[in-house]
């Protein structure tokens, strides 16, 4: 079926390029300039995409994400963003945005980040009805990813101190029934050691199903949880089996577990201690076996002490804690994830490039990753996409990995000369050494940029 895409961008002549350019990809494409008619065109269509920009003359991107995950609950949303702004994308990834793509982008490069993800659903879907074969049973907020973590025995461990101490808790605790709160920042692999856990258990062959608790509607989460009979509310046309059942034997991974609502808390808490859970409508118990792997970005611990999470439950989701350390902390790693990334990409695109240029390698060392393992694939794949040489060069970096950090640091340490000379040179190099441009990246004047020129005696 074709997919109907909605982009919401006050610039009507990106906008119409990106329309042709999925139109001619198959895709079925409208546009709105405002937010007005974004909101006015979301709650009456059932889009499988929204793609918009993060500011708008009238409404902002966020809020709109947050009225679509309201009213369109199944609509997937991809924010446009300016460089720079990538703790906000963070931030709506958080939200719930299926992904975000920093301007300047080409259109090929949006396409990519739309067709990772409908594969990704796709494989996913396919797994599903293998594996539950009836097809009453969906669990449609479940879009996390549910990758075989044994089909992929190469993935990252780490050669930090930190990442190597993590990895042994994994080791440790997942023979065992305990559950495990996995904490750590946006995009850091939380889900992929709970698979970790699973798989060193002796739950491995049952069923790992992942559930994102901040993508579910408070009032429909018990009937997702623990399933319901045919006929129990409007929109009960079948009966359906919730995660619990589906878990049955094996693992259960709830994901931004924090956003649970404090009645969701209650029914939660509730199958936990009994170890039995009564499908919506239904008069009957089912009995369940099913470990409880939870993971969350937030302090659950601060969340408690100010009420909005419950002690008893926060207690027994925290049998066990694992920190996984953001990229920031875990910085001796970055290269073993880079060479990761990069093989998995080259694979994925049908690409053969070997490696960073010198200066990307020195701008990757420099950043800060805020959204950490993602954001690093994330970036490492648009790259390899747009890169036509053996070896990933500047013009193809986002801005904001080029910049930011370094810019940010710059306001503050601008003396360190060494640093303030890469810094020029990246922006010059990024700029295509267009001088006026550069100066805008590294928000200085034109002045500025030729008296740092002929400081640092900089050939052009
Ligand atoms: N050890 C690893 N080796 C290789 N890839 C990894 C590793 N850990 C995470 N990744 C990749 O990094 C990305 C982010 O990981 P994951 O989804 O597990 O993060 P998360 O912390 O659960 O994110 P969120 O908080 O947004 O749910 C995924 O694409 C995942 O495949």
């Amino acid at each position: 079926m074709t997919q109907q895409i909605h982009i919401v961008e006050d610039d009507v002549a990106f906008g119409k390029m990106l329309t042709s350019f999925l139109e001619r990809k198959g895709f079925a494409v409208s546009v709105s300039l405002t937010g007005k008619n974004a909101r006015k065109a979301i709650a009456e269509n059932n889009f499988d995409l929204l793609i918009t920009d993060l500011h708008l003359p009238d409404d902002s991107g966020l809020d709109l994400l947050e009225f679509s995950q309201k009213v369109s609950p199944k609509t997937k949303v991809i924010l446009m963003t300016g460089y720079a702004e990538v703790d906000t994308a963070v931030k709506a990834i958080k939200k719930g945005a299926l992904d975000y793509i920093s301007k300047p982008f080409r259109p090929e490069e949006l396409l990519m980040v739309i067709e990772a993800e409908s594969r990704e659903l796709k494989t996913k879907l396919k797994s599903k009805s293998e594996k539950e074969n009836d097809d009453s049973v969906a669990h449609e907020n479940d879009f996390k990813s549910t990758d075989n973590f044994q089909s992929k025995p190469n993935f990252v461990v780490g050669i930090s101190e930190s990442s190597k101490k993590f990895n042994e808790y994994l080791k440790l605790v997942g023979p065992t029934d305990m559950c495990v709160l996995i904490q750590g920042e946006s995009g850091t692999g939380k889900e992929v050691a709970a698979k970790a856990i699973h798989n060193y258990s002796k739950r491995k062959d049952k069923n790992f199903v992942a559930v994102d608790c901040g993508a579910i509607p408070k009032e429909i989460a018990a009937s997702e949880f623990f399933g319901h009979v045919k006929g129990s509310f409007t929109g009960a046309v079948n009966d359906k089996k919730g995660h619990f059942e589906a878990a049955d034997g094996g693992t259960l991974f709830l994901d931004e577990v924090g956003n649970l609502s404090y009645e969701n808390q209650i029914q939660l808490l509730r199958a936990l201690q009994e170890r039995r859970i009564k499908p919506v409508g239904s008069n009957a118990e089912i009995d369940v076996d099913v470990r409880i792997l939870s993971a969350t970005n937030e302090d659950l611990q601060k969340a408690v002490s100010e009420g909005k999470f419950r002690e008893d439950l926060y207690h027994r989701l925290n049998e066990f804690s694992i920190h996984i350390p953001s990229l920031h902390e875990r910085k001796e790693d970055l290269f073993l994830f880079i060479e990761y990334f990069l093989a998995e990409a080259n694979n994925s695109l049908g690409k053969d490039v070997i490696g960073l240029s010198k200066e990307v390698e020195e701008a990757f060392k420099n950043y800060s990753w805020p959204g950490n393992l993602r954001e690093l694939k994330n970036v490492i794949k648009r790259s390899v996409l747009l890169t036509n040489s053996q070896f990933i060069p500047l013009e193809v970096i986002p801005r904001e990995v080029i910049l930011s950090e370094n810019s940010k640091r710059s306001q503050m340490d601008f003396s360190r000369e060494s640093n303030e000379k890469q810094l020029i040179l990246n922006a010059l190099k990024a700029a295509d050494f267009n001088k006026t441009k550069a100066a805008k990246l590294l928000n200085i004047t034109r002045k500025t940029l030729y008296n740092k020129i002929e400081q640092y005696q900089i050939e052009l």
